[in-house]
């Protein structure tokens, strides 16, 4: 895991081919990565689908994920981190911690899987590892553990320092692929830092481990076993997180990082207890262990859908043992579902496999109804695994198909892509029959379109990206009444309703509707009713056509008509309700605020700094990197539409910048007439 470009890719294609996997290296910028096998991935020479694949270390298997770095694709990292036990945080050794890696870092907290460091690109010229390491501390707020030096920097990179072995990691043939390195004695013009940094290692790792703390204390220099062993447990708590440094472009230090994930993150055996709960009781806690002897359990973490095998649903297997051609349920949904194939994944290549077993990844052939998140459980004994967060997409586009044709091959590819991503939704606006999709950014709708065009033919014209916005109410309404009432031909419509409306408050954006009505004034049967037209109304809010959300709904009163009720006549109150309600409540509309990160050099930061403040911008911090100033600030996504272009034409194309979602907030009342207007017409 890691910020965009700092060697994510480049790492895992030289893991592959030191495993053994692969015979040829494939760069990323020259398109021949075998983990991004994707047509649009090796064009950008980006990661956009976390590609899983297995190899062998040290008679240990290891599966990897290779997650995409680009903000827009965090749905990937999000899945990638649930399911795996352990990350390599991948830095670049010049830009050391940059926003992204924080957001993935914190992603990691939030699943509570221990980490290890990889420094790379230590022969770029600025490349600092110390910096790196201070930057860990101040950006992270986390423990870094140095448990190597670099051998020398920029074009001078010739190898690590161990400090755990206190030897000297040597390699010498440039031309060779790296796979050959010398182990000798540390220079004599590193053994002075040598010694300063191993005595440090051995302190930061006593504070944080008992056992090494007693050692420490009675003096007693530990063995490398006993280091290594107080190493791993201190990365198992996260408490502390070993650095590695290399340069995956250059082969060097690679082989090192492969012994250190053997050595210190966790085999899935060292994770005390997998968390889930009961069916239908969120209360009622169920644990799995890795053993192939508990009740089979899995998450299913990703859908892929391939041109000739169809739907593939990679899993984790957390407990037990899955075969081919058996059943199990889908916990989640309740339903039923067959394993037809089971595939061991490389990338886009695959082995046939007759069983899985517990602390494995692999894809399955023949689910039908399981998406991602769903957990697959043993029929007699199901659990609910933990599921994971998908974050709300910020931006839209309308999409036009261009004959009819394209119309039926547009539905087709929509669901299939729907499928495979869920940060992707899409919606149909009723009054102008536009199909309109939502997604993480300009560049994840790009390429989902890219994907319809290439892989499912579909001809459309697309309009421009829209910012996604939202509605949400600012103060409570009570006994709003709705009488729905139509006497045609036959037998007529009745439904009444009375309902409050109030914002759910503390950023919750949920809905919730709640049913106080007693006695039979309303028959049971019609409640849900009431309940779905509310739902749909909030679905196409009431200022300008979006989703409302952070609404609650109290259904307080009502009336029927023994022969003209109806479910149909109750949906249309409750909705009718709902938008008369929501009306009276204050309604706003809020935007996505991104957090927006310019690097430049001192020169251009006056102008930087206008030109955000000029887009609305609430600058939040400035700070100095290395002969450069770095300027945070939070800006309505809406304003940074085309930002590429203009910081680079104010600054020369020497700013560089990222953003990424950071929360929704109230539409300025003057923007917010503007949005109406634009969206009605006016
Ligand atoms: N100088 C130098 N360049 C490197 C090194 N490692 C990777 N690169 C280059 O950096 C660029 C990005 O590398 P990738 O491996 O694609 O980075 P990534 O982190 O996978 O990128 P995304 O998946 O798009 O987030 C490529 O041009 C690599 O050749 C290194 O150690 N030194």
């Amino acid at each position: 895991m890691a910020h965009i470009d700092a060697g994510k890719t480049t790492t895992t294609e030289r893991i592959l081919f030191y495993t053994g996997i692969n015979y040829k290296i494939g760069e990323t910028h020259e398109g021949a990565a075998t983990m991004d096998w994707m047509e649009q991935e090796q064009e950008r020479g980006i990661t956009i689908t976390s590609a899983a694949t297995t190899c062998s270390w040290l008679d240990h298997t290891i599966n990897i994920i290779d997650t995409p770095g680009h903000v827009d694709f965090t749905v990937e990292v999000e899945r990638s981190l649930r399911v795996l036990d352990g990350a390599v945080a991948v830095f670049d050794a010049v830009a050391g911690v940059e926003p992204q890696s924080e957001t993935v870092w914190r992603q990691a907290d939030r699943y509570d899987v221990p980490r290890i460091c990889f420094v790379n690109k230590m022969d770029r010229v600025g490349a600092e590892f110390h910096r790196c390491l201070d930057m860990i501390v101040s950006r992270l707020g986390a423990t870094p553990l140095a448990i190597q030096l670099p051998w020398g920097v920029e074009a001078d990179f010739k190898g690590v320092i161990d400090l755990v072995k206190m030897k000297g990691l040597l390699w010498s043939a440039e031309t060779a692929k790296g796979e050959m390195y010398d182990v000798v004695d540390i220079p004599a013009d590193h053994a002075d830092a040598a010694r300063e940094w191993r005595d440090k290692l051995v302190e930061t790792v006593a504070e944080n481990d008992d056992e090494l703390m007693e050692l420490f204390l009675e003096g007693v220099e530990p063995t490398e076993e006993q280091l290594v062993a107080a190493i791993r447990r201190a990365t198992l708590s996260s408490a502390l997180h070993p650095v590695l440094c290399g340069t995956a472009f250059k082969n060097k230090g690679v082989q090192p990082l492969l012994d250190a994930i053997v050595a210190y993150l966790p085999a899935p055996t060292d994770i005390p207890a997998f968390q889930g709960h009961a069916v239908g009781n969120e209360d009622q806690a169920v644990e799995r262990h890795a053993d192939v002897n508990e009740p089979f359990a899995a998450l299913a973490f990703k859908i892929m859908s391939d041109q000739h095998l169809g739907k593939l649903t990679y899993i984790r297997i957390y407990s037990g043992t899955l075969e081919t051609g058996t059943g199990v349920i889908n916990s989640t949904k309740g339903k039923k579902e067959r394993i037809g194939k089971i595939y061991q994944m490389h990338a886009n290549k695959r082995e046939e496999r007759s069983s899985a077993a517990a602390g494995q990844i692999v894809a399955v052939m023949g689910l039908k109804d399981t998406t991602t998140g769903d957990t697959l459980s043993d029929a007699a004994n199901p659990v609910v695994l933990e599921s994971m967060n998908f974050p709300a997409p910020v931006i839209n586009v309308a999409i036009e198909p261009k004959t009819k044709g394209d119309q039926e091959k547009l539905g087709t590819a929509i669901q299939r892509l729907a499928e495979e991503d869920p940060s992707f939704q899409v919606r149909r606006d009723e009054e102008t029959g536009q199909t309109v999709i939502w997604g993480m950014g300009e560049l994840h709708l790009e390429i989902l379109v890219d994907r319809m065009r290439r892989e499912f033919k579909v001809e459309a014209n697309v309009g421009r990206p829209q910012v996604a916005y939202r509605e949400t109410i600012r103060r409570k309404v009570q006994k709003v009444e709705y009488t729905h009432k139509k006497q045609t031909g036959g037998s007529g419509q009745f439904a009444r309703v009375i309902i409050d409306l109030e914002p759910l408050g503390d950023g919750n954006d949920g809905y919730e509707f709640q049913n106080k009505v007693t006695g039979g004034r309303i028959p049971r049967e019609y409640i849900p009713s009431v309940d779905a037209g509310a739902q749909e109304a909030a679905e196409f809010g009431v200022l300008a056509g979006y989703p409302m959300v952070g609404v609650k709904v109290t259904l307080q009163d009502g009336a029927y008509h023994e022969v003209d009720s109806s479910e149909m006549a109750f949906k249309i109150a409750g909705s009718m309700a709902f938008k008369e309600a929501a009306r009276k409540a204050d309604a706003v509309i809020l935007e996505p605020m991104m957090a927006v990160e310019v690097t430049t050099p001192e020169d251009y930061m006056g102008d930087v700094i206008g030109d955000l403040n000029g887009r609305r911008g609430q600058i939040q911090a400035m700070e100095d990197r290395t002969g450069a100033k770095v300027i945070q600030a939070l800006v309505p996504l809406s304003e940074m539409f085309g930002y590429v272009g203009d910081l680079r034409s104010k600054t020369q194309g020497r700013a560089v910048y990222s953003m990424q979602f950071d929360s929704y907030a109230e539409v300025p009342p003057g923007i917010a007439k503007e949005i109406v207007a634009k969206v009605r017409g006016e």
